[in-house]
């Protein structure tokens, strides 16, 4: 089955994933989009009209290279990818929220839950592709646009490690209460897609469950070019 399409996704381990994002703060879905789908995404970089806005890194501090943000209607595989993949973790999203103790509860389907970042004033669209070089690298951030946030987000490598770019890795830091940061290097490969949380997440300690604070980033490329596509599931102010 094509892993790309609802069923599909739905069709993957969410259990084993669910373990995973737990345990360590990230999961993978291994070979999420095919080759050919991977390059068809890397060339419509460079169209105009289908995005809202493009960034350069370095003129805002947060690193160096460039990404530019998909305009609504969303092209039909973005908004397919992002209504499939939000019901399951939607699921692990509740689940964490009761157990850090906090009220909000996410709906079952992206267009309710969108529905609820239109009415906070959060209209414009955040899933987004992302273009390094040589010595470009991305500072650890968090992808929080309002009040209204998600959880959990992915981020998909188009491009492939072993032929297109050296170093590059997908980094994420974990701080937790009155401790030293933990980091973790991700190993994607082309078409896989990393499933991370926007700022925070659960871990179970001996005193019961506590809140870390997490960050996200990319390490200086080495050489070479790598293009990443991000699937953030609130709407930005
Ligand atoms: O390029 C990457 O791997 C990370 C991109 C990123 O920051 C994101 O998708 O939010
Ligand atoms: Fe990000």
């Amino acid at each position: 089955m094509n892993k790309m399409t609802r069923d599909g996704i739905a069709s993957l381990d969410w259990e084993k994933h669910a373990r995973e994002l737990d345990a360590h703060g990230c999961a993978i879905l291994e070979h999420l989009i095919d080759p050919d789908t991977c390059q068809s995404l890397v060339a419509c970089y460079d169209e105009t009209e289908t995005f809202r806005s493009h960034i350069h890194m370095a003129r805002h501090g947060f690193g160096r290279g460039e990404y530019k943000y998909f305009a609504y209607p969303l092209p039909d595989m973005i908004a397919g990818l992002r209504q499939s993949l939000y019901p399951p973790l939607a699921e692990i999203a509740n689940r964490w929220n009761r157990a850090m103790g906090l009220d909000r509860r996410f709906p079952g389907d992206h267009a309710r839950f969108v529905a609820q970042c239109h009415e906070a004033g959060q209209t414009r669209p955040t899933p987004l592709l992302l273009r390094y070089g040589a010595e470009d690298y991305n500072c650890l951030h968090q992808d929080v646009y309002g009040d209204c946030v998600f959880p959990l987000q992915v981020a998909i490598l188009l491009s492939d490690p072993k032929t297109d770019f050296e170093g590059g890795e997908f980094v994420l830091t974990e701080q937790r209460p009155r401790m030293q940061s933990r980091a973790e290097v991700v190993p994607l490969m082309q078409g896989d897609a990393v499933i991370f949380p926007v700022h925070h997440r659960p871990v179970a300690g001996t005193r019961g469950t506590y809140r870390v604070n997490m960050r996200h980033g990319v390490s200086r490329l080495r050489a070479g070019s790598r293009h990443t596509l991000g699937i953030i599931f609130h709407d930005a102010k």
